[in-house]
């Protein structure tokens, strides 16, 4: 059924965007977002897997799809277990939803994934499953969304070659370790997240490598609808990493990695569905929500308004519509409820630049410009050919980031408290994830 935006209509106008009936998912998900808050508590105590019908569909889906994919490998109770698949070393990172070490592969990891390399170090995530069969259901969503076959094309990109040319870090292997945990191996990020980088460079960045930076953002966004098929739905820049340490007049790689809150479509966007919009609840990283999605709504034009929202931070230190003075949620919700076109502010960026933000940032997501669009838009070609190749600065801290230096990175760059509560809490949204966002949910 095609719809117009009747239904919502203080989020502007969004004529001409077409919304797939999912109604049946719909009321799942309203159903569900009840136990969102829960989502952030899961816990491993019970040593039994849930027993209702979508953790027993989840546990289908992954068998079937082990038998015909390298890349997916499930361990029973009282069977090996991940340390006969990696060999952990430091930390890299935590979110809200999982730990992050570096590891190595074993031989056993290599037989199930010929891609994994031996002495060669991954990054290794692990998420906790829920046990209750409703939250199941809801971080499944996706995957028993569409078919075991559809999802292993989807599985396949990701973990192909084609995905690191096009700045998203492969995912390798994920090992279902029943009944609670779910690994994902992926490949190392050894220089900083882009937040860690934003944070320590406090200079406005120079515009050609803003639209460098843009250009391999929007990049890796369009491999991800266009190629493998899906949403992203968490665009921010704590979910995009340097593959290597910065090193002065190096150009740099950004990837973009997470792909926890990713929704894989029936089938890759095209042109002509670019804009259409997915009935799939709230979701994502609170400053970051694109207005549609406040209502319910995501589509290829939501994850677009995430790299606006960077681009904007990069050309002019500070998020717009006021963002980074909210600290809550309500306060977010109305700031981009009522936000309007992204003001001009004279003599901080040049006109052509500001022209892409205020695209990347309309209200109305039919008039975002598709991925495909926007990595065509004179601005981003001119910036870049208008002087030499810049790279981003390096961080001072180590090269390969461990949690201690990347906290040690947010420490020193954290502005003291007698600093202005602006800059404070703008930072503070920077360093938000996607589960302080739900834990705070109603
Ligand atoms: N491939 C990688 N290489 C290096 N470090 C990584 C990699 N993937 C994740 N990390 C580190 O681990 C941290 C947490 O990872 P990730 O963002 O995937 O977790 P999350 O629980 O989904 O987070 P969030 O709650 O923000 O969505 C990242 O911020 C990053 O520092």
């Amino acid at each position: 059924m095609r719809v117009d935006n009747s239904r919502d209509r203080s989020f502007g106008r969004c004529t001409n965007i077409s919304i797939r009936n999912q109604s049946t998912m719909r009321t799942r998900w309203q159903r569900l977002q009840q136990h969102i808050s829960s989502c952030c508590r899961w816990c491993c105590s019970s040593p039994s897997w849930p027993s209702g019908p979508a953790s027993t569909e989840l546990r289908k889906r992954y068998k079937e799809m082990e038998a015909s994919y390298e890349g997916i490998v499930t361990l029973q109770p009282n069977s090996r277990g991940i340390d006969d698949y990696f060999i952990k070393g430091p930390m890299l990172g935590q979110g809200g939803f999982g730990t992050v070490c570096q590891a190595t592969p074993t031989k056993r990891a290599i037989k199930a994934q010929p891609a994994l390399k031996e002495g060669k170090g991954y990054a290794l995530k692990r998420v906790k499953l829920p046990l209750r069969d409703a939250e199941i259901e809801m971080i499944s969503k996706s995957l028993l969304g569409v078919s075991p076959a559809r999802m292993l094309q989807f599985l396949k990109v990701i973990g192909g070659p084609e995905a690191t040319q096009q700045h998203v870090t492969r995912n390798l292997l994920r090992v279902l370790e029943i009944p609670h945990t779910m690994h994902i191996a992926m490949d190392l990020l050894e220089g900083p997240t882009l937040r860690d980088w934003m944070m320590e460079n406090k200079a406005r960045v120079p515009e050609p490598l803003a639209a460098d930076l843009t250009t391999q953002m929007l990049k890796a966004v369009h491999f991800l609808h266009r190629v493998a098929g899906a949403l992203h739905r968490d665009v921010k820049p704590q979910n995009f990493g340097f593959t290597q340490a910065l090193r002065q007049d190096e150009p740099a790689t950004l990837q973009l990695f997470d792909m926890g809150l990713v929704y894989v479509l029936p089938e890759p966007i095209v042109e002509a569905t670019a804009h259409e919009l997915y009935a799939l609840g709230l979701g994502g990283t609170m400053h970051w929500i694109p207005p549609e999605t406040w209502a319910g709504y995501s589509g290829a034009c939501s994850d677009i308004w995430g790299i606006g929202l960077i681009l904007h931070v990069l050309l002019l230190r500070q998020l717009p519509f006021g963002l980074q003075y909210c600290e809550d949620r309500d306060a977010v919700y109305l700031a981009v409820k009522e936000c309007g076109p992204v003001q001009r502010v004279s003599g901080e960026a040049s006109a052509e630049a500001l022209q892409l933000v205020q695209q990347l940032l309309s209200k109305d997501p039919s008039q975002r410009p598709s991925t495909a669009v926007a990595l065509q838009w004179p601005w981003l070609r001119t910036a870049q050919a208008s002087s030499p190749p810049s790279s981003p600065s390096p961080l001072s801290t180590s090269r390969r980031r461990t949690v201690a230096a990347a906290a040690a990175q947010r420490q020193v760059q954290l502005p003291a408290e007698t600093e202005r509560w602006k800059e404070r809490s703008f930072w503070h949204s920077l360093m938000l994830k996607s589960s302080d966002f739900w834990s705070k949910a109603d």
